[in-house]
């Protein structure tokens, strides 16, 4: 027979040591609670930094602002050299316009990426050496710069203000000298990509774009002379004519996930942005092609032989420079298409980066003529691919068969 237990039995002990151990764990469980949630919102309060080395936490929006802003800031500088300097100098072959704007562009905006997030490489176009050697040409480069700042002031500051010597901005343009490569977070900086349309008179971009673990992952692009009005007529001379015009400039973004934008370009605080997305073709034979105007750039008779393949007669828009990927993000143009003048040119990163995540923000492929898509994780150059060929997504399989066909591939 069981005996009933007494409140000082054994089992009544071991009770107490239950309830005693339940309050111990309780405890325990309650403080490291909240030891978490101070901890959370810590972070929150340094959420910007804390984001650039934890993207998941925000998706970029840093990168994206920085991007913007500096892109928007270089704009400035490359307008200014544009309609007091370069036009109507390519008569003359004087390519110096050209050379002050991509100097002076790089230093702008590598100084945005070193004061905002120090840890970065950079991949930038130019290299200060020849600027090194040509003193008059340095002075010259040093007095646009200093004087280049945004009407409103904590915006300036944030990209770090003015640099502070022209010795400070050599250094700072040197620092576009990553190998690039696979791993960590690379900024690709164009100053002034489509050199030939800046000096004709016509389009050219400025073009940053961010690769973590040779993946695109941010874009900005800054293109003065496009005309604001997605609908409005162009081609590569189109948009440069009046200094000032609140007709032209746009400043293009995208961050991967989270679709793309345009936005009127600025002297300050950014202007409101609006998505943008690819034109819906519903008959690829009523797509229209944006092409290089150079000829050396892109083989224009096999473009046109796709063309033909694919049953499309309008005419293509030919613009220079990034400022292509930009047109089809908004449905200016539809399809563009690079296919390779020789055959073992090695297309370079600057030259694609901001537009490849703009393009495939905007509900489109990007991709060589093989159909595999851009490898930003090879260095400088884009060593893996051949050519370019870019289109909204339901229309890729198509335009990369028609190329294949052309190229015999
Ligand atoms: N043989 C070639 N094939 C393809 N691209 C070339 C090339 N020679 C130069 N380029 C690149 O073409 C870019 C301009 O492209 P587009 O013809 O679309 O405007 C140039 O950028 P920069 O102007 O920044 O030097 C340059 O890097
Ligand atoms: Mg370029
Ligand atoms: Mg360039
Ligand atoms: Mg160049």
């Amino acid at each position: 027979m069981i005996s009933p237990s007494r409140p000082d039995s054994p089992s009544s002990s071991s009770n107490w040591l239950r309830v005693l151990s339940r309050l111990v764990i309780c405890s325990t469980l309650i403080l490291a609670l909240s030891v978490a949630l101070k901890t959370r919102s810590r972070l929150s309060l340094l959420l910007p930094s804390f984001s650039s080395q934890h993207p998941a936490v925000m998706s970029y929006q840093q990168e994206r602002y920085i991007a913007e802003l500096a892109v928007q800031r270089a704009c400035l500088l490359t307008q200014k050299v544009f309609f007091e300097k370069a036009k109507g100098t390519v008569s003359k072959d004087d390519k110096s316009p050209v050379t002050i704007g991509d100097f002076g562009a790089q230093a702008l905006i590598i100084q945005a990426i070193r004061k905002n997030f120090p840890n970065d490489e950079i991949v930038g176009e130019e290299e200060a050496s020849s600027l090194r050697a040509d003193k008059d040409l340095s002075a010259e480069i040093w007095r646009l710069v200093k004087d280049i700042k945004l009407e409103d002031a904590e915006s300036d500051k944030v990209l770090g203000g003015p640099l502070p010597s022209e010795e400070s901005m050599l250094d700072i343009i040197d620092q576009g000298n990553s190998a690039g490569g696979p791993k960590g977070r690379i900024w690709a900086l164009d100053p002034i990509d489509g050199t030939k349309g800046f000096l004709r008179g016509g389009q050219y971009a400025v073009c940053l774009g961010l690769i973590v673990d040779g993946d695109v992952k941010v874009g900005a692009i800054g293109t003065p002379n496009l005309p604001v009005d997605d609908n409005a007529t162009i081609n590569a001379s189109t948009g440069a004519q009046q200094e000032g015009s609140s007709a032209n400039g746009v400043l293009f973004s995208a961050v991967e996930g989270e679709g793309a934008t345009s936005r009127p370009l600025s002297n300050g605080t950014l202007a409101p942005s609006k998505s943008i997305s690819m034109r819906p073709v519903g008959n690829i034979a009523e797509a229209v092609f944006c092409e290089g105007v150079e000829a050396a750039h892109s083989a224009q008779g096999d473009n046109a032989a796709v063309a033909e393949r694919l049953g499309i007669t309008a005419p293509s828009v030919r613009l220079d420079s990034q400022a292509k990927y930009c047109s089809i993000a908004r449905g200016a143009g539809d399809i563009y298409l690079r296919l390779p003048v020789k055959k073992d040119y090695q297309e370079k990163i600057w030259d694609h980066a901001a537009g490849d995540i703009l393009v495939r923000e905007a509900g489109g492929q990007v991709t060589d003529i093989y159909g595999n898509r851009l490898d930003f994780s090879k260095g400088r150059t884009l060593a893996a691919n051949t050519g370019v060929v870019a289109s909204p997504n339901a229309l890729q399989d198509q335009v990369i068969a028609a190329v294949k066909a052309v190229l015999k591939l």
